[in-house]
């Protein structure tokens, strides 16, 4: 999202307009903005702003629940597309049912496709500040094959975000297979579905109702991680719901000014949790996502420092184990998903990297790697300071041989625009910087 608001093309007063004709149908709408309202901001898009000092504890954005969007909001002609009558009745992808998000992105899809229609008009000031297809191709990597200009900028992109991309890219054409019959006959394109598609991917909230009795979770000091990737529970999906103003608070995984987003029986409510002088932006985080998900999920990439950044190990570390040391970490649990983060090397990678240091002592080096996974018996610091040495080894092979490779050859590559291929060069370095940032660590004596 990064022309849509500072494109020369796009006089500033249209901007001021269309935000003017926001704010007014907020209040018919009963959306209460409290001392904050919409602005651009630079390579961000549009955000909320303070218009006046704020102090801690204040109620800044209330949106009743009657102004959400969901499924059950939907035209009835895409609702009935969920409904059990429809299946069996003679249409191939009749029995699948079909998911809140894409009911949501059919719906924001008519509006787009069907602008004078009284339902589209309804909405009318709220759309007109979406991000254009234009800006939300550009950004989103699921539609980065879309733009036309060399799909292959896509393989370039870290393990990581290329499994989110996959597992996407199977629920977009899983959406647009359900709802292409309807939705053809208005004229709607699977690329337009795809701009409304990737819109819901991207403003769209868990509509979770918090009871205090029951906060399990520990989400209080920086807001509920209620954006539609930030919770964990199960039976989630289905309700999600798009939120006007809501939708335009930008995220942030560290700031120490995290505003609180949290949903009552009344609504949701968005709360200062520190001063915030006039002009600040405000900040929620959508979830405690690594930087993969935050590129693939929402398209763009925090440069500031993220705390629940991590990637995974795999790639480096799968090719070390021949298969009596694959068959023996499947079967006490421990093949792959090896992750680094800032702080830590993953459980399972320590397993991993104690069997490939044990087993050259033949069976008895086995049974001492049992013993320690079974009962948790200490290897001592010996194991440990040659586990981490294997593991800086491991790290800087990689380092060279991958990571600085692909920042090489992306920004070289002929494949999508020069954003694109900054954007995952940066990534690269990112994930680079995370694992000199653990050889460091260990060098120093720290596990
Ligand atoms: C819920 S919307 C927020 C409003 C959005 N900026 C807009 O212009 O409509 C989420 C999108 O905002 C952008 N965004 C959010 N947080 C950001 C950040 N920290 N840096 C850059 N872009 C961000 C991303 O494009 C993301 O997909």
């Amino acid at each position: 999202m990064i022309s849509r608001t500072t494109d020369s093309t796009q006089p500033q007063d249209n901007t001021t307009e269309a935000h003017t004709n926001l704010l007014a149908w907020a209040q018919e709408q009963g959306i209460k903005l409290n001392g904050v309202k919409p602005r651009a901001l630079p390579g961000r898009g549009l955000g909320i702003v303070a218009t006046r000092p704020l102090q801690p504890n204040e109620t800044i954005l209330h949106i009743s629940p009657s102004c959400f969007r969901t499924a059950d909001t939907a035209r009835p002609r895409l609702r009935k597309l969920t409904s059990s009558s429809f299946a069996g009745g003679g249409s191939s992808s009749s029995n699948t049912s079909l998911s809140s998000h894409a009911i949501l992105a059919a719906d924001l899809a008519l509006d787009f496709a069907k602008p004078n229609s009284p339902r589209s008009q309804r909405n009318a000031p709220w759309t007109a500040v979406l991000p254009s297809q234009e800006d939300l191709f550009s950004c989103l990597p699921l539609a980065w094959a879309e733009t036309g200009v060399w799909p292959d900028i896509e393989s370039y992109l870290p393990p990581a975000a290329r499994k989110i991309l996959s597992r996407q890219r199977g629920e977009f054409s899983t959406d647009w297979d359900g709802v292409k019959d309807v939705l053809e006959k208005d004229g709607v394109t699977r690329e337009a579905y795809l701009h409304a598609w990737g819109l819901v991917n991207t403003r769209s909230f868990y509509w979770h109702v918090h009871h205090p009795r029951h906060h399990h979770h520990h989400q209080h000091l920086h807001g509920d991680d209620s954006h539609h990737h930030g919770s964990t529970s199960s039976g989630r999906e289905d309700r999600i719901c798009l939120q006007p103003l809501a939708d335009l608070l930008n995220h942030s995984s560290s700031s120490p000014h995290l505003c609180t987003a949290t949903f009552t029986s009344t609504g949701f409510h968005v709360r200062t949790t520190t001063p915030l002088p006039e002009g600040s932006e405000i900040l929620v985080r959508y979830g405690r996502h690594a930087n993969d998900a935050l590129l693939v999920e929402y398209g763009f990439l925090p440069s500031d420092l993220n705390p629940w950044d991590e990637t995974p190990l795999d790639d480096a570390v799968i090719p070390l184990f021949n298969s009596q040391l694959k068959e023996l970490l499947e079967e006490n649990g421990f093949w792959g998903g090896y992750v680094l983060d800032a702080k830590t090397v993953c459980y399972r990678t320590q397993v991993a990297l104690r069997l490939l240091l044990l087993w050259p002592d033949g069976p008895g080096g086995i049974a001492r790697w049992k013993r320690w996974v079974d009962e948790g018996e200490d290897g001592g610091e010996e194991v440990q300071r040659r586990v981490d040495g294997m593991l800086v080894g491991i790290l800087e092979k990689y380092l060279n041989e991958t990571v600085e490779r692909m920042v090489r050859e992306v920004e070289g590559c002929k494949g999508g625009t020069e954003s694109q291929r900054q954007v995952v060069a940066e990534r690269w370095r990112q994930i680079g910087r995370l694992m000199r940032g653990t050889i460091e660590r260990l060098a120093c004596g720290e596990s």
